[in-house]
């Protein structure tokens, strides 16, 4: 390993200036994004927060487990693009992650660790883009060493528009309505189609467009079979984004909505020139089926996403309880067994994690890897949990979750008013309008819905997700020692 050097690990200031520098091709309200995206109201909440994230990585009292030095360069960089070598490299790299999520609450799923823990593995396992072509192999590596050493911020997108689910991609009406590969030259792979649906679209440098739900093997799927980066800015590369829910209100009307509004966003490549050097794979079902599971990439990005949910429930517990003490009702042994499901759901989050990583083991790519079977089975779990967590909420907060005047109300003449009758047993009306605002950020705005929809979507469909894990799981063991059970019956009875 060669000594400290520099330390490109970036700051927030390099981030916003970086995405705002690139001026990628951003639509919004019908309207192109001209100026600084930082700048625009849609996204500004969101930038400064993850500017924050990425400050903590110059935080004296956090660098040391919030970057690492890169054994390639001697580089101090950020600790989600480490290759875990061990069990205490994959603590370190929780507690980094750990740190980002507590600071947004769980509420920001594509902060950038999401994808560099992914990213890692895919460039760690770049043998096996090389089947077809070493070219491919030798792209993945160096891309992950640039997103590493220039520190990246990545949005990915890997879906195909929801036209026709009845049928292959190939056969919707117009072939270039999900995005295909349309010509080869010597510039690079030309792409036209579009892809769903990248979160952080406009606000990050780059965009990682792999494959996703399995292709057919077959020659008219080969023209959807391809992975690649790319800068958000090149050119015929645009992001639709839906209606922002951040509504430019302060931090105490929209607590959530004002800081941490990812934004999602639909991709279009209108004859997009990808070059060579940022192809992965190209027209190989093979590869493109078996990249995410073989790489472990799923692994390593499943650890970020349990890791940031036990963040995301910590907080969910810390509201609810705060509730029940700011109105009395904790002694109700329904709120007290509606509390108690959300410890629950921690405790077992928190159980997943230490268990993946006290079994991980090294994988054939070198990489310390977690075991996949307690992240895999809290993937499937969380979806069913948090809709259930902000059922809970709404069910203990009933009119307290509109009885939310805003802060304006706060400053006005009607004060007086606002403070006798929002009083709470424990708090004055301001502090308790001020939490039952977060609740309502949580459970019910526009903010908190997608939430809900986010934690059940965002890792593919749960009903194919669980069929694939019903279809994978070896349930032989188990029929084996019923069939055993029945004969020993039949042998017990046969002896009377
Ligand atoms: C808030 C949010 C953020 C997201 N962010 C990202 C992102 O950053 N990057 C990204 O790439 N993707 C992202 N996604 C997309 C996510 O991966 C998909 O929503 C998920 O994979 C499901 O696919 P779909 O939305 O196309 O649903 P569909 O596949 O269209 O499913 C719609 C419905 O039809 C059913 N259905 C469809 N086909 C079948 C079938 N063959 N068998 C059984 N049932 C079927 C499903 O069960 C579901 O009920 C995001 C999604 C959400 C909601
Ligand atoms: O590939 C799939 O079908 C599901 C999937 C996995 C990871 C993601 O980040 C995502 O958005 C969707």
């Amino acid at each position: 390993m060669k000594g400290e050097k520099e330390m490109p690990a970036k700051t927030g200031k390099q981030y916003i200036e970086r995405v705002d520098k690139a001026k990628a091709n951003v639509w919004i309200n019908g309207e192109q994004v001209t100026g600084n995206v930082s700048e625009h109201p849609a996204f500004k909440g969101v930038m400064k927060t993850q500017a924050a994230l990425y400050d903590m990585q110059h935080d004296r009292d956090k660098k040391d487990y919030m970057t690492y030095i890169s054994p390639m360069t001697g580089n101090r960089i950020g600790t989600s693009f480490m290759q875990p070598k061990t069990k205490e490299d994959l603590k370190m790299r929780r507690k980094m992650m750990q740190e980002w999520a507590r600071y947004n609450n769980g509420m920001m799923g594509r902060s950038p660790d999401y994808i560099n823990v992914g990213m890692m593995a895919y460039g760690a396992a770049a043998a096996m883009f090389g089947k077809q072509d070493e070219m491919y192999a030798r792209n993945m590596e160096n891309y992950l060493e640039y997103c590493r050493e220039q520190d990246l911020s990545l949005t990915h997108t890997l879906i195909n528009p929801q036209v026709n689910r009845g049928v292959n991609t190939a056969q919707l009406p117009d072939p270039f309505i999900a995005a295909r590969i349309k010509e080869k030259t010597s510039e690079g792979v030309i792409i036209k189609g579009a892809r769903l649906l990248a979160t952080q679209g406009g606000i990050t440098d780059e965009i990682m467009v792999f494959p996703s739900t399995l292709l057919k093997q077959s020659e008219e799927e080969n023209p959807y079979a391809y992975a690649f980066s790319i800068p958000n800015n090149t050119p015929g590369l645009k992001f639709i984004c839906r209606e922002s829910f951040d509504y430019g209100k302060s931090n105490f009307d929209h607590p959530l909505g004002s800081r941490f509004e990812e934004m999602d966003t639909i991709v279009v490549f209108d004859d997009v020139v990808v070059p060579w050097d940022r192809v992965f794979s190209l027209g190989d079902v093979d590869t493109c089926n078996e990249a995410y599971n073989a790489s472990n990439a799923v692994v390593h990005m499943t650890h970020q996403v349990v890791s940031k949910n036990i963040a995301k429930t910590e907080f969910i517990l810390g509201t609810l309880q705060l509730m029940a003490e700011t109105i009395n009702i904790g002694q109700y042994q329904h709120i007290q067994e509606k509390i108690s499901e959300v410890i629950i759901g921690l405790e077992t989050m928190k159980a997943y994690v230490t268990a993946s990583e006290a079994n991980a083991k090294m994988d054939q790519w070198g990489t310390m890897t977690p075991e996949f079977a307690p992240l895999n089975v809290a993937r499937h779990y969380f979806p069913k949990l948090y809709p259930r967590f902000t059922e809970i909420m709404q069910l203990m907060g009933a009119s307290g979750l509109m009885a939310i005047p805003n802060e304006a109300d706060f400053h006005s003449p009607i004060r007086s008013d606002l403070d006798k009758y929002l009083q709470a047993a424990n708090g004055d009306a301001y502090s308790r309008v001020k939490l039952y605002r977060l609740a309502w950020d949580i459970c019910i705005s526009a903010f908190g819905s997608r939430q809900t929809l986010y934690e059940r979507f965002f890792f593919g469909d749960p009903v194919r997700m669980a069929s694939a894990l019903y279809n994978g799981y070896d349930k032989q063991e188990y029929v084996g020692r019923v069939k055993e059970f029945l004969n020993r019956s039949e042998e017990v009875v046969e002896s009377k």
